[in-house]
């Protein structure tokens, strides 16, 4: 892209410490090498596959539990535990299990209490909040500042207590989790960029935030396309069964021989990207199709409309996982340059989301064992569609509530964890 370097700032709040909303500057540049080596590059990602291949056979083993006890699930709840767990493993070490949760719920439950409209404000609210951490304050934010506080509060405490668990026992895990990494270089006298503790916290806060409910979001939509469209869940299964069998749970190292598999996941991201704006802006004045763009012009690309957008999609509004199969080995050239422009549920460019590696996987391996092991029964004959504005993105409008029923007999239930490699 001619233009990246000049659109690759976001100057949201030029004084908050985030890692998202950072300049195009030292600390970005800094930091984006720090985090591609060790948690989201290729190696990291072989290093932490254990992590994930471990909470992919948890959450599976919670699901054949509720299918002996008939129980349904809501999938928005099991997603969140399985990238939860996955995302706070690989961060500092932890389960997303209690405080993280309460921090959630504290936000969650502000939420729920109120009426619709105080309830959108406070949504949009919560997501600056996350952006700026312990800027709001300073920005003399004053509207339901109680709630934010109270948020902002249980978040501070969690960082505070993880942070100082590290510093004590560095290593507790028997790897270098993220945490380890950032607190080396905060202490370190060598470091080409001095973070401060407010950078390590904003960032985490940030992973935990954006990273978690990006692919909650994608797992229930796609789940609920799937669960309607019987015909594709078909030639899902055919594909999982033939190339991974029955005798072993699906794992990262098969994606790459589950083309359809990948389709769907790439198809699901199409029709409902979990972040469907993005807002950059232009550092110096340019021009653009004939046109001069002033410096520190915003730029927002709405990706939602580009990748429903007839006139590069056909049957844009129907999900068709075909459509990303490969037909000839002589067009995947010609293909993939034609999605770089179209296809963009991760952004692009220097500002690209640094985690789409580690989604692709995520994402893969959760539909992949969901539609591997269980058949999924629904209330009446279809998912509902409906969706709802959560903030920036649209989210389902009613819970995904399904139940599992095992495709699997005792003895391959049995040994399908048991085998894993
Ligand atoms: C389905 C999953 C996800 C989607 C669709 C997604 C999408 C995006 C998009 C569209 C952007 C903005 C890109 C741009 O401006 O061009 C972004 C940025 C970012 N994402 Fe993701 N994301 C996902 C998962 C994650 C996860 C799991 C993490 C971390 C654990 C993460 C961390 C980040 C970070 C740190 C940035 C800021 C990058 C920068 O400013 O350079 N994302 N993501």
């Amino acid at each position: 892209m001619t233009h990246d370097v000049n659109i690759s700032s976001r100057n949201l709040f030029s004084d908050a410490s985030g890692f998202f909303t950072a300049p195009y500057g030292e600390y970005f540049k800094f930091m984006k090498k720090l985090i591609v080596t060790n948690m989201f590059g290729p190696q990291a990602l072989e290093h932490s596959r254990s992590i994930r291949a471990d909470e992919l056979e948890r959450s599976y083993m919670n699901l054949v539990d509720k299918a002996k006890k008939k129980e349904s699930v809501d999938i928005k709840k099991e997603a969140m535990e399985l990238i939860g767990n996955i995302i706070c493993r690989m961060s500092f070490g932890r389960r997303f299990t209690e405080e993280i949760g309460e921090a959630d719920s504290v936000q969650g439950s502000v939420i729920k209490s109120s009426g619709t409209k105080k309830k959108m404000i406070l949504e949009i609210l919560f997501f600056f909040e996350i952006l700026l951490f312990r800027q709001v304050e300073k920005l003399g934010i004053s509207l339901f500042k109680k709630d934010i506080t109270a948020v902002l509060k249980k978040l501070n405490e969690l960082l505070e207590k993880i942070l100082l668990e590290h510093k004590e026992k560095p290593n507790m895990n028997g790897y270098n989790d993220m945490m380890d990494v950032l607190l080396s270089v905060y202490e370190g006298e060598n470091a080409d960029y001095k973070i401060t503790k407010n950078h390590i916290k904003a960032f985490f806060v940030e992973l935990i935030f954006g990273g978690i409910d990006t692919n909650v979001i994608t797992i229930q939509w796609t789940m609920a396309e799937i669960v309607n469209n019987p015909i594709i869940m078909e030639r899902l299964r055919e594909e999982i069964d033939s190339v991974v069998g029955k005798s072993r749970l699906i794992q990262e190292t098969d994606l790459p021989n589950l083309p359809y598999l990948q389709a769907v996941i790439k198809e699901g991201l199409r029709l409902h990207p979990p972040v469907p704006q993005i807002l950059r802006e232009f550092q110096q004045g340019c021009k653009i199709g004939g046109f001069f763009v002033p410096e520190k012009t915003k730029l927002i690309v709405n990706l939602y409309a580009v990748m429903r957008d007839p006139d590069f999609w056909e049957d844009p509004l129907e999900f068709k996982p075909e459509r990303f199969l490969t037909s000839s080995r002589s067009g995947q050239e010609e293909e993939r340059n034609e999605q770089a422009m179209k296809y963009l549920p991760f952004g692009g460019g220097r500002r690209g989301c640094p985690a789409s590696k580690l989604s692709y996987m995520a994402l893969g391996t959760t539909i992949g064992m969901m539609v591997q092991c269980f058949e999924w029964r629904i209330i009446g004959e279809k998912v509902n569609m409906d969706d709802r504005y959560k903030c920036f993105s649209k989210t389902m409008a009613h819970p995904l509530t399904l139940t599992p029923v095992t495709r699997l007999s005792n003895l391959e239930l049995k040994n399908l964890v048991n085998l894993q490699t």
